[in-house]
């Protein structure tokens, strides 16, 4: 062994260290945001025959990865200096067009935080550090392990790209679209005129094509509003008055609140047309959101952080149940919280992991927020072990959370399509979307009677 660890020339703020009871590992030099590639390491392959001949019988076996067509590979620069976390910060993908394996952060790293992989649960060392968990009779899920990882192909596509739907890795489940009432349909001020003599209806309407007032804004609405014989022509929603043709002596323009939007469902057709003439645009029966691949790898980084941390939870006598909320995929800038299950510890039955992450939320926004709003999860997606029981459920859809994924559905106490799926319930105030993992993790299997 070296005395002094060699120094690297690695740009993005990585380390060498000695790392206590675990030989040498790479470190954070500095703050690295997250989504941050910090190393490409080149591979050196070696053939099947010559890996069971030989490799496998050198210090090379603790520092192969699997490739995909059966060759192990060596990483050289940092990646095979990582050492291994049953909470990692570090992701990395096999690429095979390159010959290299990608490392990137999963989230934010401090200053001086020692930047880990996930090796899987088959550890062939005694991991330093008590949350580590892992032993031999423990089936190997993959998640986030060797084979899981080489077989994610993500990296390989455009992140932008969209997944099909039957390709994701989980089972989506839309709400219908809102029942609006009156008050929560959004108008605008529009101009519109009475046109007392019905034969000028095609000319005005030639005339509004060139007139510079067509709108595309308009366009989910009607132009012509026939009412109590009185035929009415929308005109515009600019401010300005906008001046109309002498040769038809019309008279003056007013304004009326028109929608802002077409109607979703017939209810709120009607009601819209009681306001202005209004299209209807109903949602296709299963249109949802498209996924690219880029945000499959962050769902998936997501769970991987729930299932390390539902383990963790469980090695140290908590229930193997966690809650996570990480920076969102789109904007990468909000805040994160994390909760585990915490019913052991406190010996109080409501702290449930989805309750403890929505009061988190609620105390790290107190002082910013406005009154009443810390607690909001508006545009936000939760990651759960487990399909939250119906108070967790109610919390979430109180706390008008867009998205909840879980991975191990809970069909005698589940409140998200178990015994019952509250946001899809008539009359509730928001809705949200179920997303549902295909393969959950056999051993986060808990009593199928205990509310998660
Ligand atoms: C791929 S190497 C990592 C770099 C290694 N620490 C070194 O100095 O060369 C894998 C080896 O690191 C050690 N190691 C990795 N993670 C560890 C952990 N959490 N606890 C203890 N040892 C660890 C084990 O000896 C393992 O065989």
């Amino acid at each position: 062994m070296g005395t002094s660890a060699p120094e690297h020339l690695n740009s993005s703020g990585c380390r060498i260290q000695y790392s206590q009871g675990k030989g040498r590992g790479v470190y954070a030099s500095r703050l690295i945001s997250k989504e941050t590639i910090i190393e490409i390491s080149p591979v050196l392959f070696f053939g099947p025959e010559e890996y069971e001949t030989h490799g496998k019988y050198t210090a090379l076996d603790h520092y192969t990865f699997k490739w995909k067509d059966g060759r192990m590979a060596l990483a050289l620069g940092l990646g095979s200096l990582f050492n291994h976390s049953n909470s990692p910060n570090v992701s990395y993908t096999l690429d095979t067009h390159t010959d290299s394996i990608r490392y990137k952060t999963i989230r934010d790293i401090d200053p001086d935080e020692e930047l880990c992989i996930f090796y899987g649960h088959k550890l062939w060392f005694e991991p330093v550090g008590a949350t580590e968990l892992g032993t031999d009779s423990e089936p190997d899920n993959g998640w986030g392990g060797l084979v899981e990882n080489y077989n994610q192909e993500e990296e390989a596509f455009d992140p932008d790209e969209v997944v099909e739907q039957d390709s994701l890795p989980f089972t989506r489940f839309k709400p219908p679209p809102e029942e609006e009432d009156l008050e929560s349909i959004k108008t605008v001020p529009a101009w519109v005129v009475d046109i007392p003599e019905p034969r000028h209806i095609t000319t005005l309407l030639k005339w509004l094509k060139v007139s510079g007032l067509e709108d595309p804004d308009l366009g989910h609405l009607k132009r012509i509003r026939k009412q109590d014989n009185q035929t009415t022509l929308l005109l515009s929603v600019e401010p300005v008055e906008p001046e109309l043709p002498a040769e038809f002596e019309l008279p003056s323009p007013f304004q009326i609140p028109v929608p802002s939007s077409a109607a979703l469902t017939l209810t709120s057709l009607n009601l819209k047309t009681a306001l202005w003439p209004t299209f209807y645009a109903p949602k296709r029966k299963g249109e949802m959101e498209s996924w690219s691949h880029g945000k499959v790898k962050w769902a998936r980084d997501a769970m991987q952080v729930v299932v390390a941390e539902a383990q963790r939870a469980r090695s140290e006598g908590e229930l193997p149940i966690f809650a996570f909320l990480p920076v969102s995929y789109e904007d990468g800038l909000d805040r994160t919280a994390a909760a585990r299950d915490t019913r052991n510890s406190t010996s109080h039955p409501l702290r449930h992991a989805a309750l403890n992450l929505i009061r988190m939320v609620a105390d790290l926004n107190a002082e910013e927020s406005e009154h009443g709003s810390n607690y909001l999860l508006t545009t936000k997606t939760v990651f759960l072990s487990h399909e939250p029981c119906i108070m967790c459920s109610m919390a979430l859809l109180h706390s008008r959370v867009k998205e909840v994924f879980y991975l191990t559905p809970m069909p005698k106490t589940g409140g998200c399509g178990g015994i019952a799926c509250l946001p899809m319930l008539e009359g509730v105030n928001h809705r949200f979307e179920i997303c549902v993992w295909n393969e959950p993790p056999s051993d986060l299997t808990i009593d199928e009677t205990l509310d998660a």
